[in-house]
């Protein structure tokens, strides 16, 4: 993965791939500080090379910085991490380049591979396909909405067809709605590309929602590290309220408190 600065935005890109492994990212025994202030203090986690797992966490329990991490935008200083090939991220704000079309955005997200222009325009054109924005290839960021911003940001993530995709709260500014849309979009991706995810949220029911786990991070340490059942609706991917799992609400539960979270019995 490589990060790269353009006028005044950093966007990181997947630059190449690696044979399938068991796991998209492992972090074993990791261990990093600013200064005095440890802020991961040996976090062991594994992401599988076709599991969602979201990471919750209060204000400053150092979610960011794993994901960072396992970005290669920072470095442990003990403990080892490895990811499966080049990850993409996808962050809060879009960070679209808005003096490039929609289509240059996700052109943008090929930077790295050896591909030729008229490919790598095919290959955006069937990614924006796919997020269900075909009609705005010519479009510029300014003239799209919220969501369909992030849509784009996902395509640009996703063009190069990452093993691994770090997701920064990127449903964090959307309306609930839209959030929701977003959460059927990212579901529907996951299932046609085989990409692990370490999706960062505040959301403990949006984390329910989306993951196979869900790891509380408290202090920099994992204080819960929990398995979803019948994880996204389940194979026929029903996932209306309806059918949600009668666990759900006790693990919601244990996660709030597990977040510190004072009505967490509600
Ligand atoms: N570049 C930095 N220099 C010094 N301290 C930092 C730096 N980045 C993060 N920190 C500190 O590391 C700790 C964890 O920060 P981090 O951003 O990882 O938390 P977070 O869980 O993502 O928080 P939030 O949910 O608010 O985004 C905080 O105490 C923060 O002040």
């Amino acid at each position: 993965m490589t990060a790269i600065a353009t006028r005044d935005l950093e966007v990181t890109v997947p630059t190449a791939r690696n044979d399938a492994r068991a796991y998209a990212a492992e972090v074993e025994n990791a261990s990093l500080g600013y200064g005095d202030n440890l802020v991961l203090r040996d976090v062991t986690l594994r992401v599988g090379a076709h599991e969602i797992v979201a990471l919750i966490g209060r204000s400053g329990s150092g979610k960011s910085t794993l994901l960072r991490l396992l970005a290669g935008l920072s470095q442990t200083e003990s403990g080892t991490v490895s990811t499966a090939g080049f990850p993409a991220v996808s962050f809060q704000e879009p960070r679209l380049f808005p003096w490039r079309t929609v289509l240059q955005n996700v052109v943008f997200g090929l930077v790295r591979e050896k591909v030729g222009k008229a490919e790598a325009r095919e290959r955006a054109r069937r990614t924006l396909d796919e997020v269900g924005l075909t009609d705005k290839t010519g479009a510029w960021p300014a003239q799209l909405s919220g969501g369909q911003a992030q849509r784009v940001s996902l395509a640009r993530a996703l063009v190069a067809r990452p093993q691994l995709l770090l997701l920064d709260e990127p449903f964090g500014a959307l309306d609930a709605l839209t959030r929701r849309t977003m959460h059927e979009l990212l579901i529907s991706l996951w299932r046609h590309n085989r990409f692990g995810a370490l999706l960062v949220t505040h959301d403990v029911d949006e984390a329910l929602r989306l993951a196979d786990r869900v790891v509380v991070l408290a202090d920099g340490r994992i204080v819960e590290d929990i398995a979803v059942p019948d994880p996204r609706g389940g194979a026929a991917g029903d996932d209306s309220d309806d059918a949600v799992d009668p666990q759900i609400p006790r693990l919601r539960a244990e996660l709030l408190t597990a977040l510190g979270v004072a009505d967490a019995a509600r």
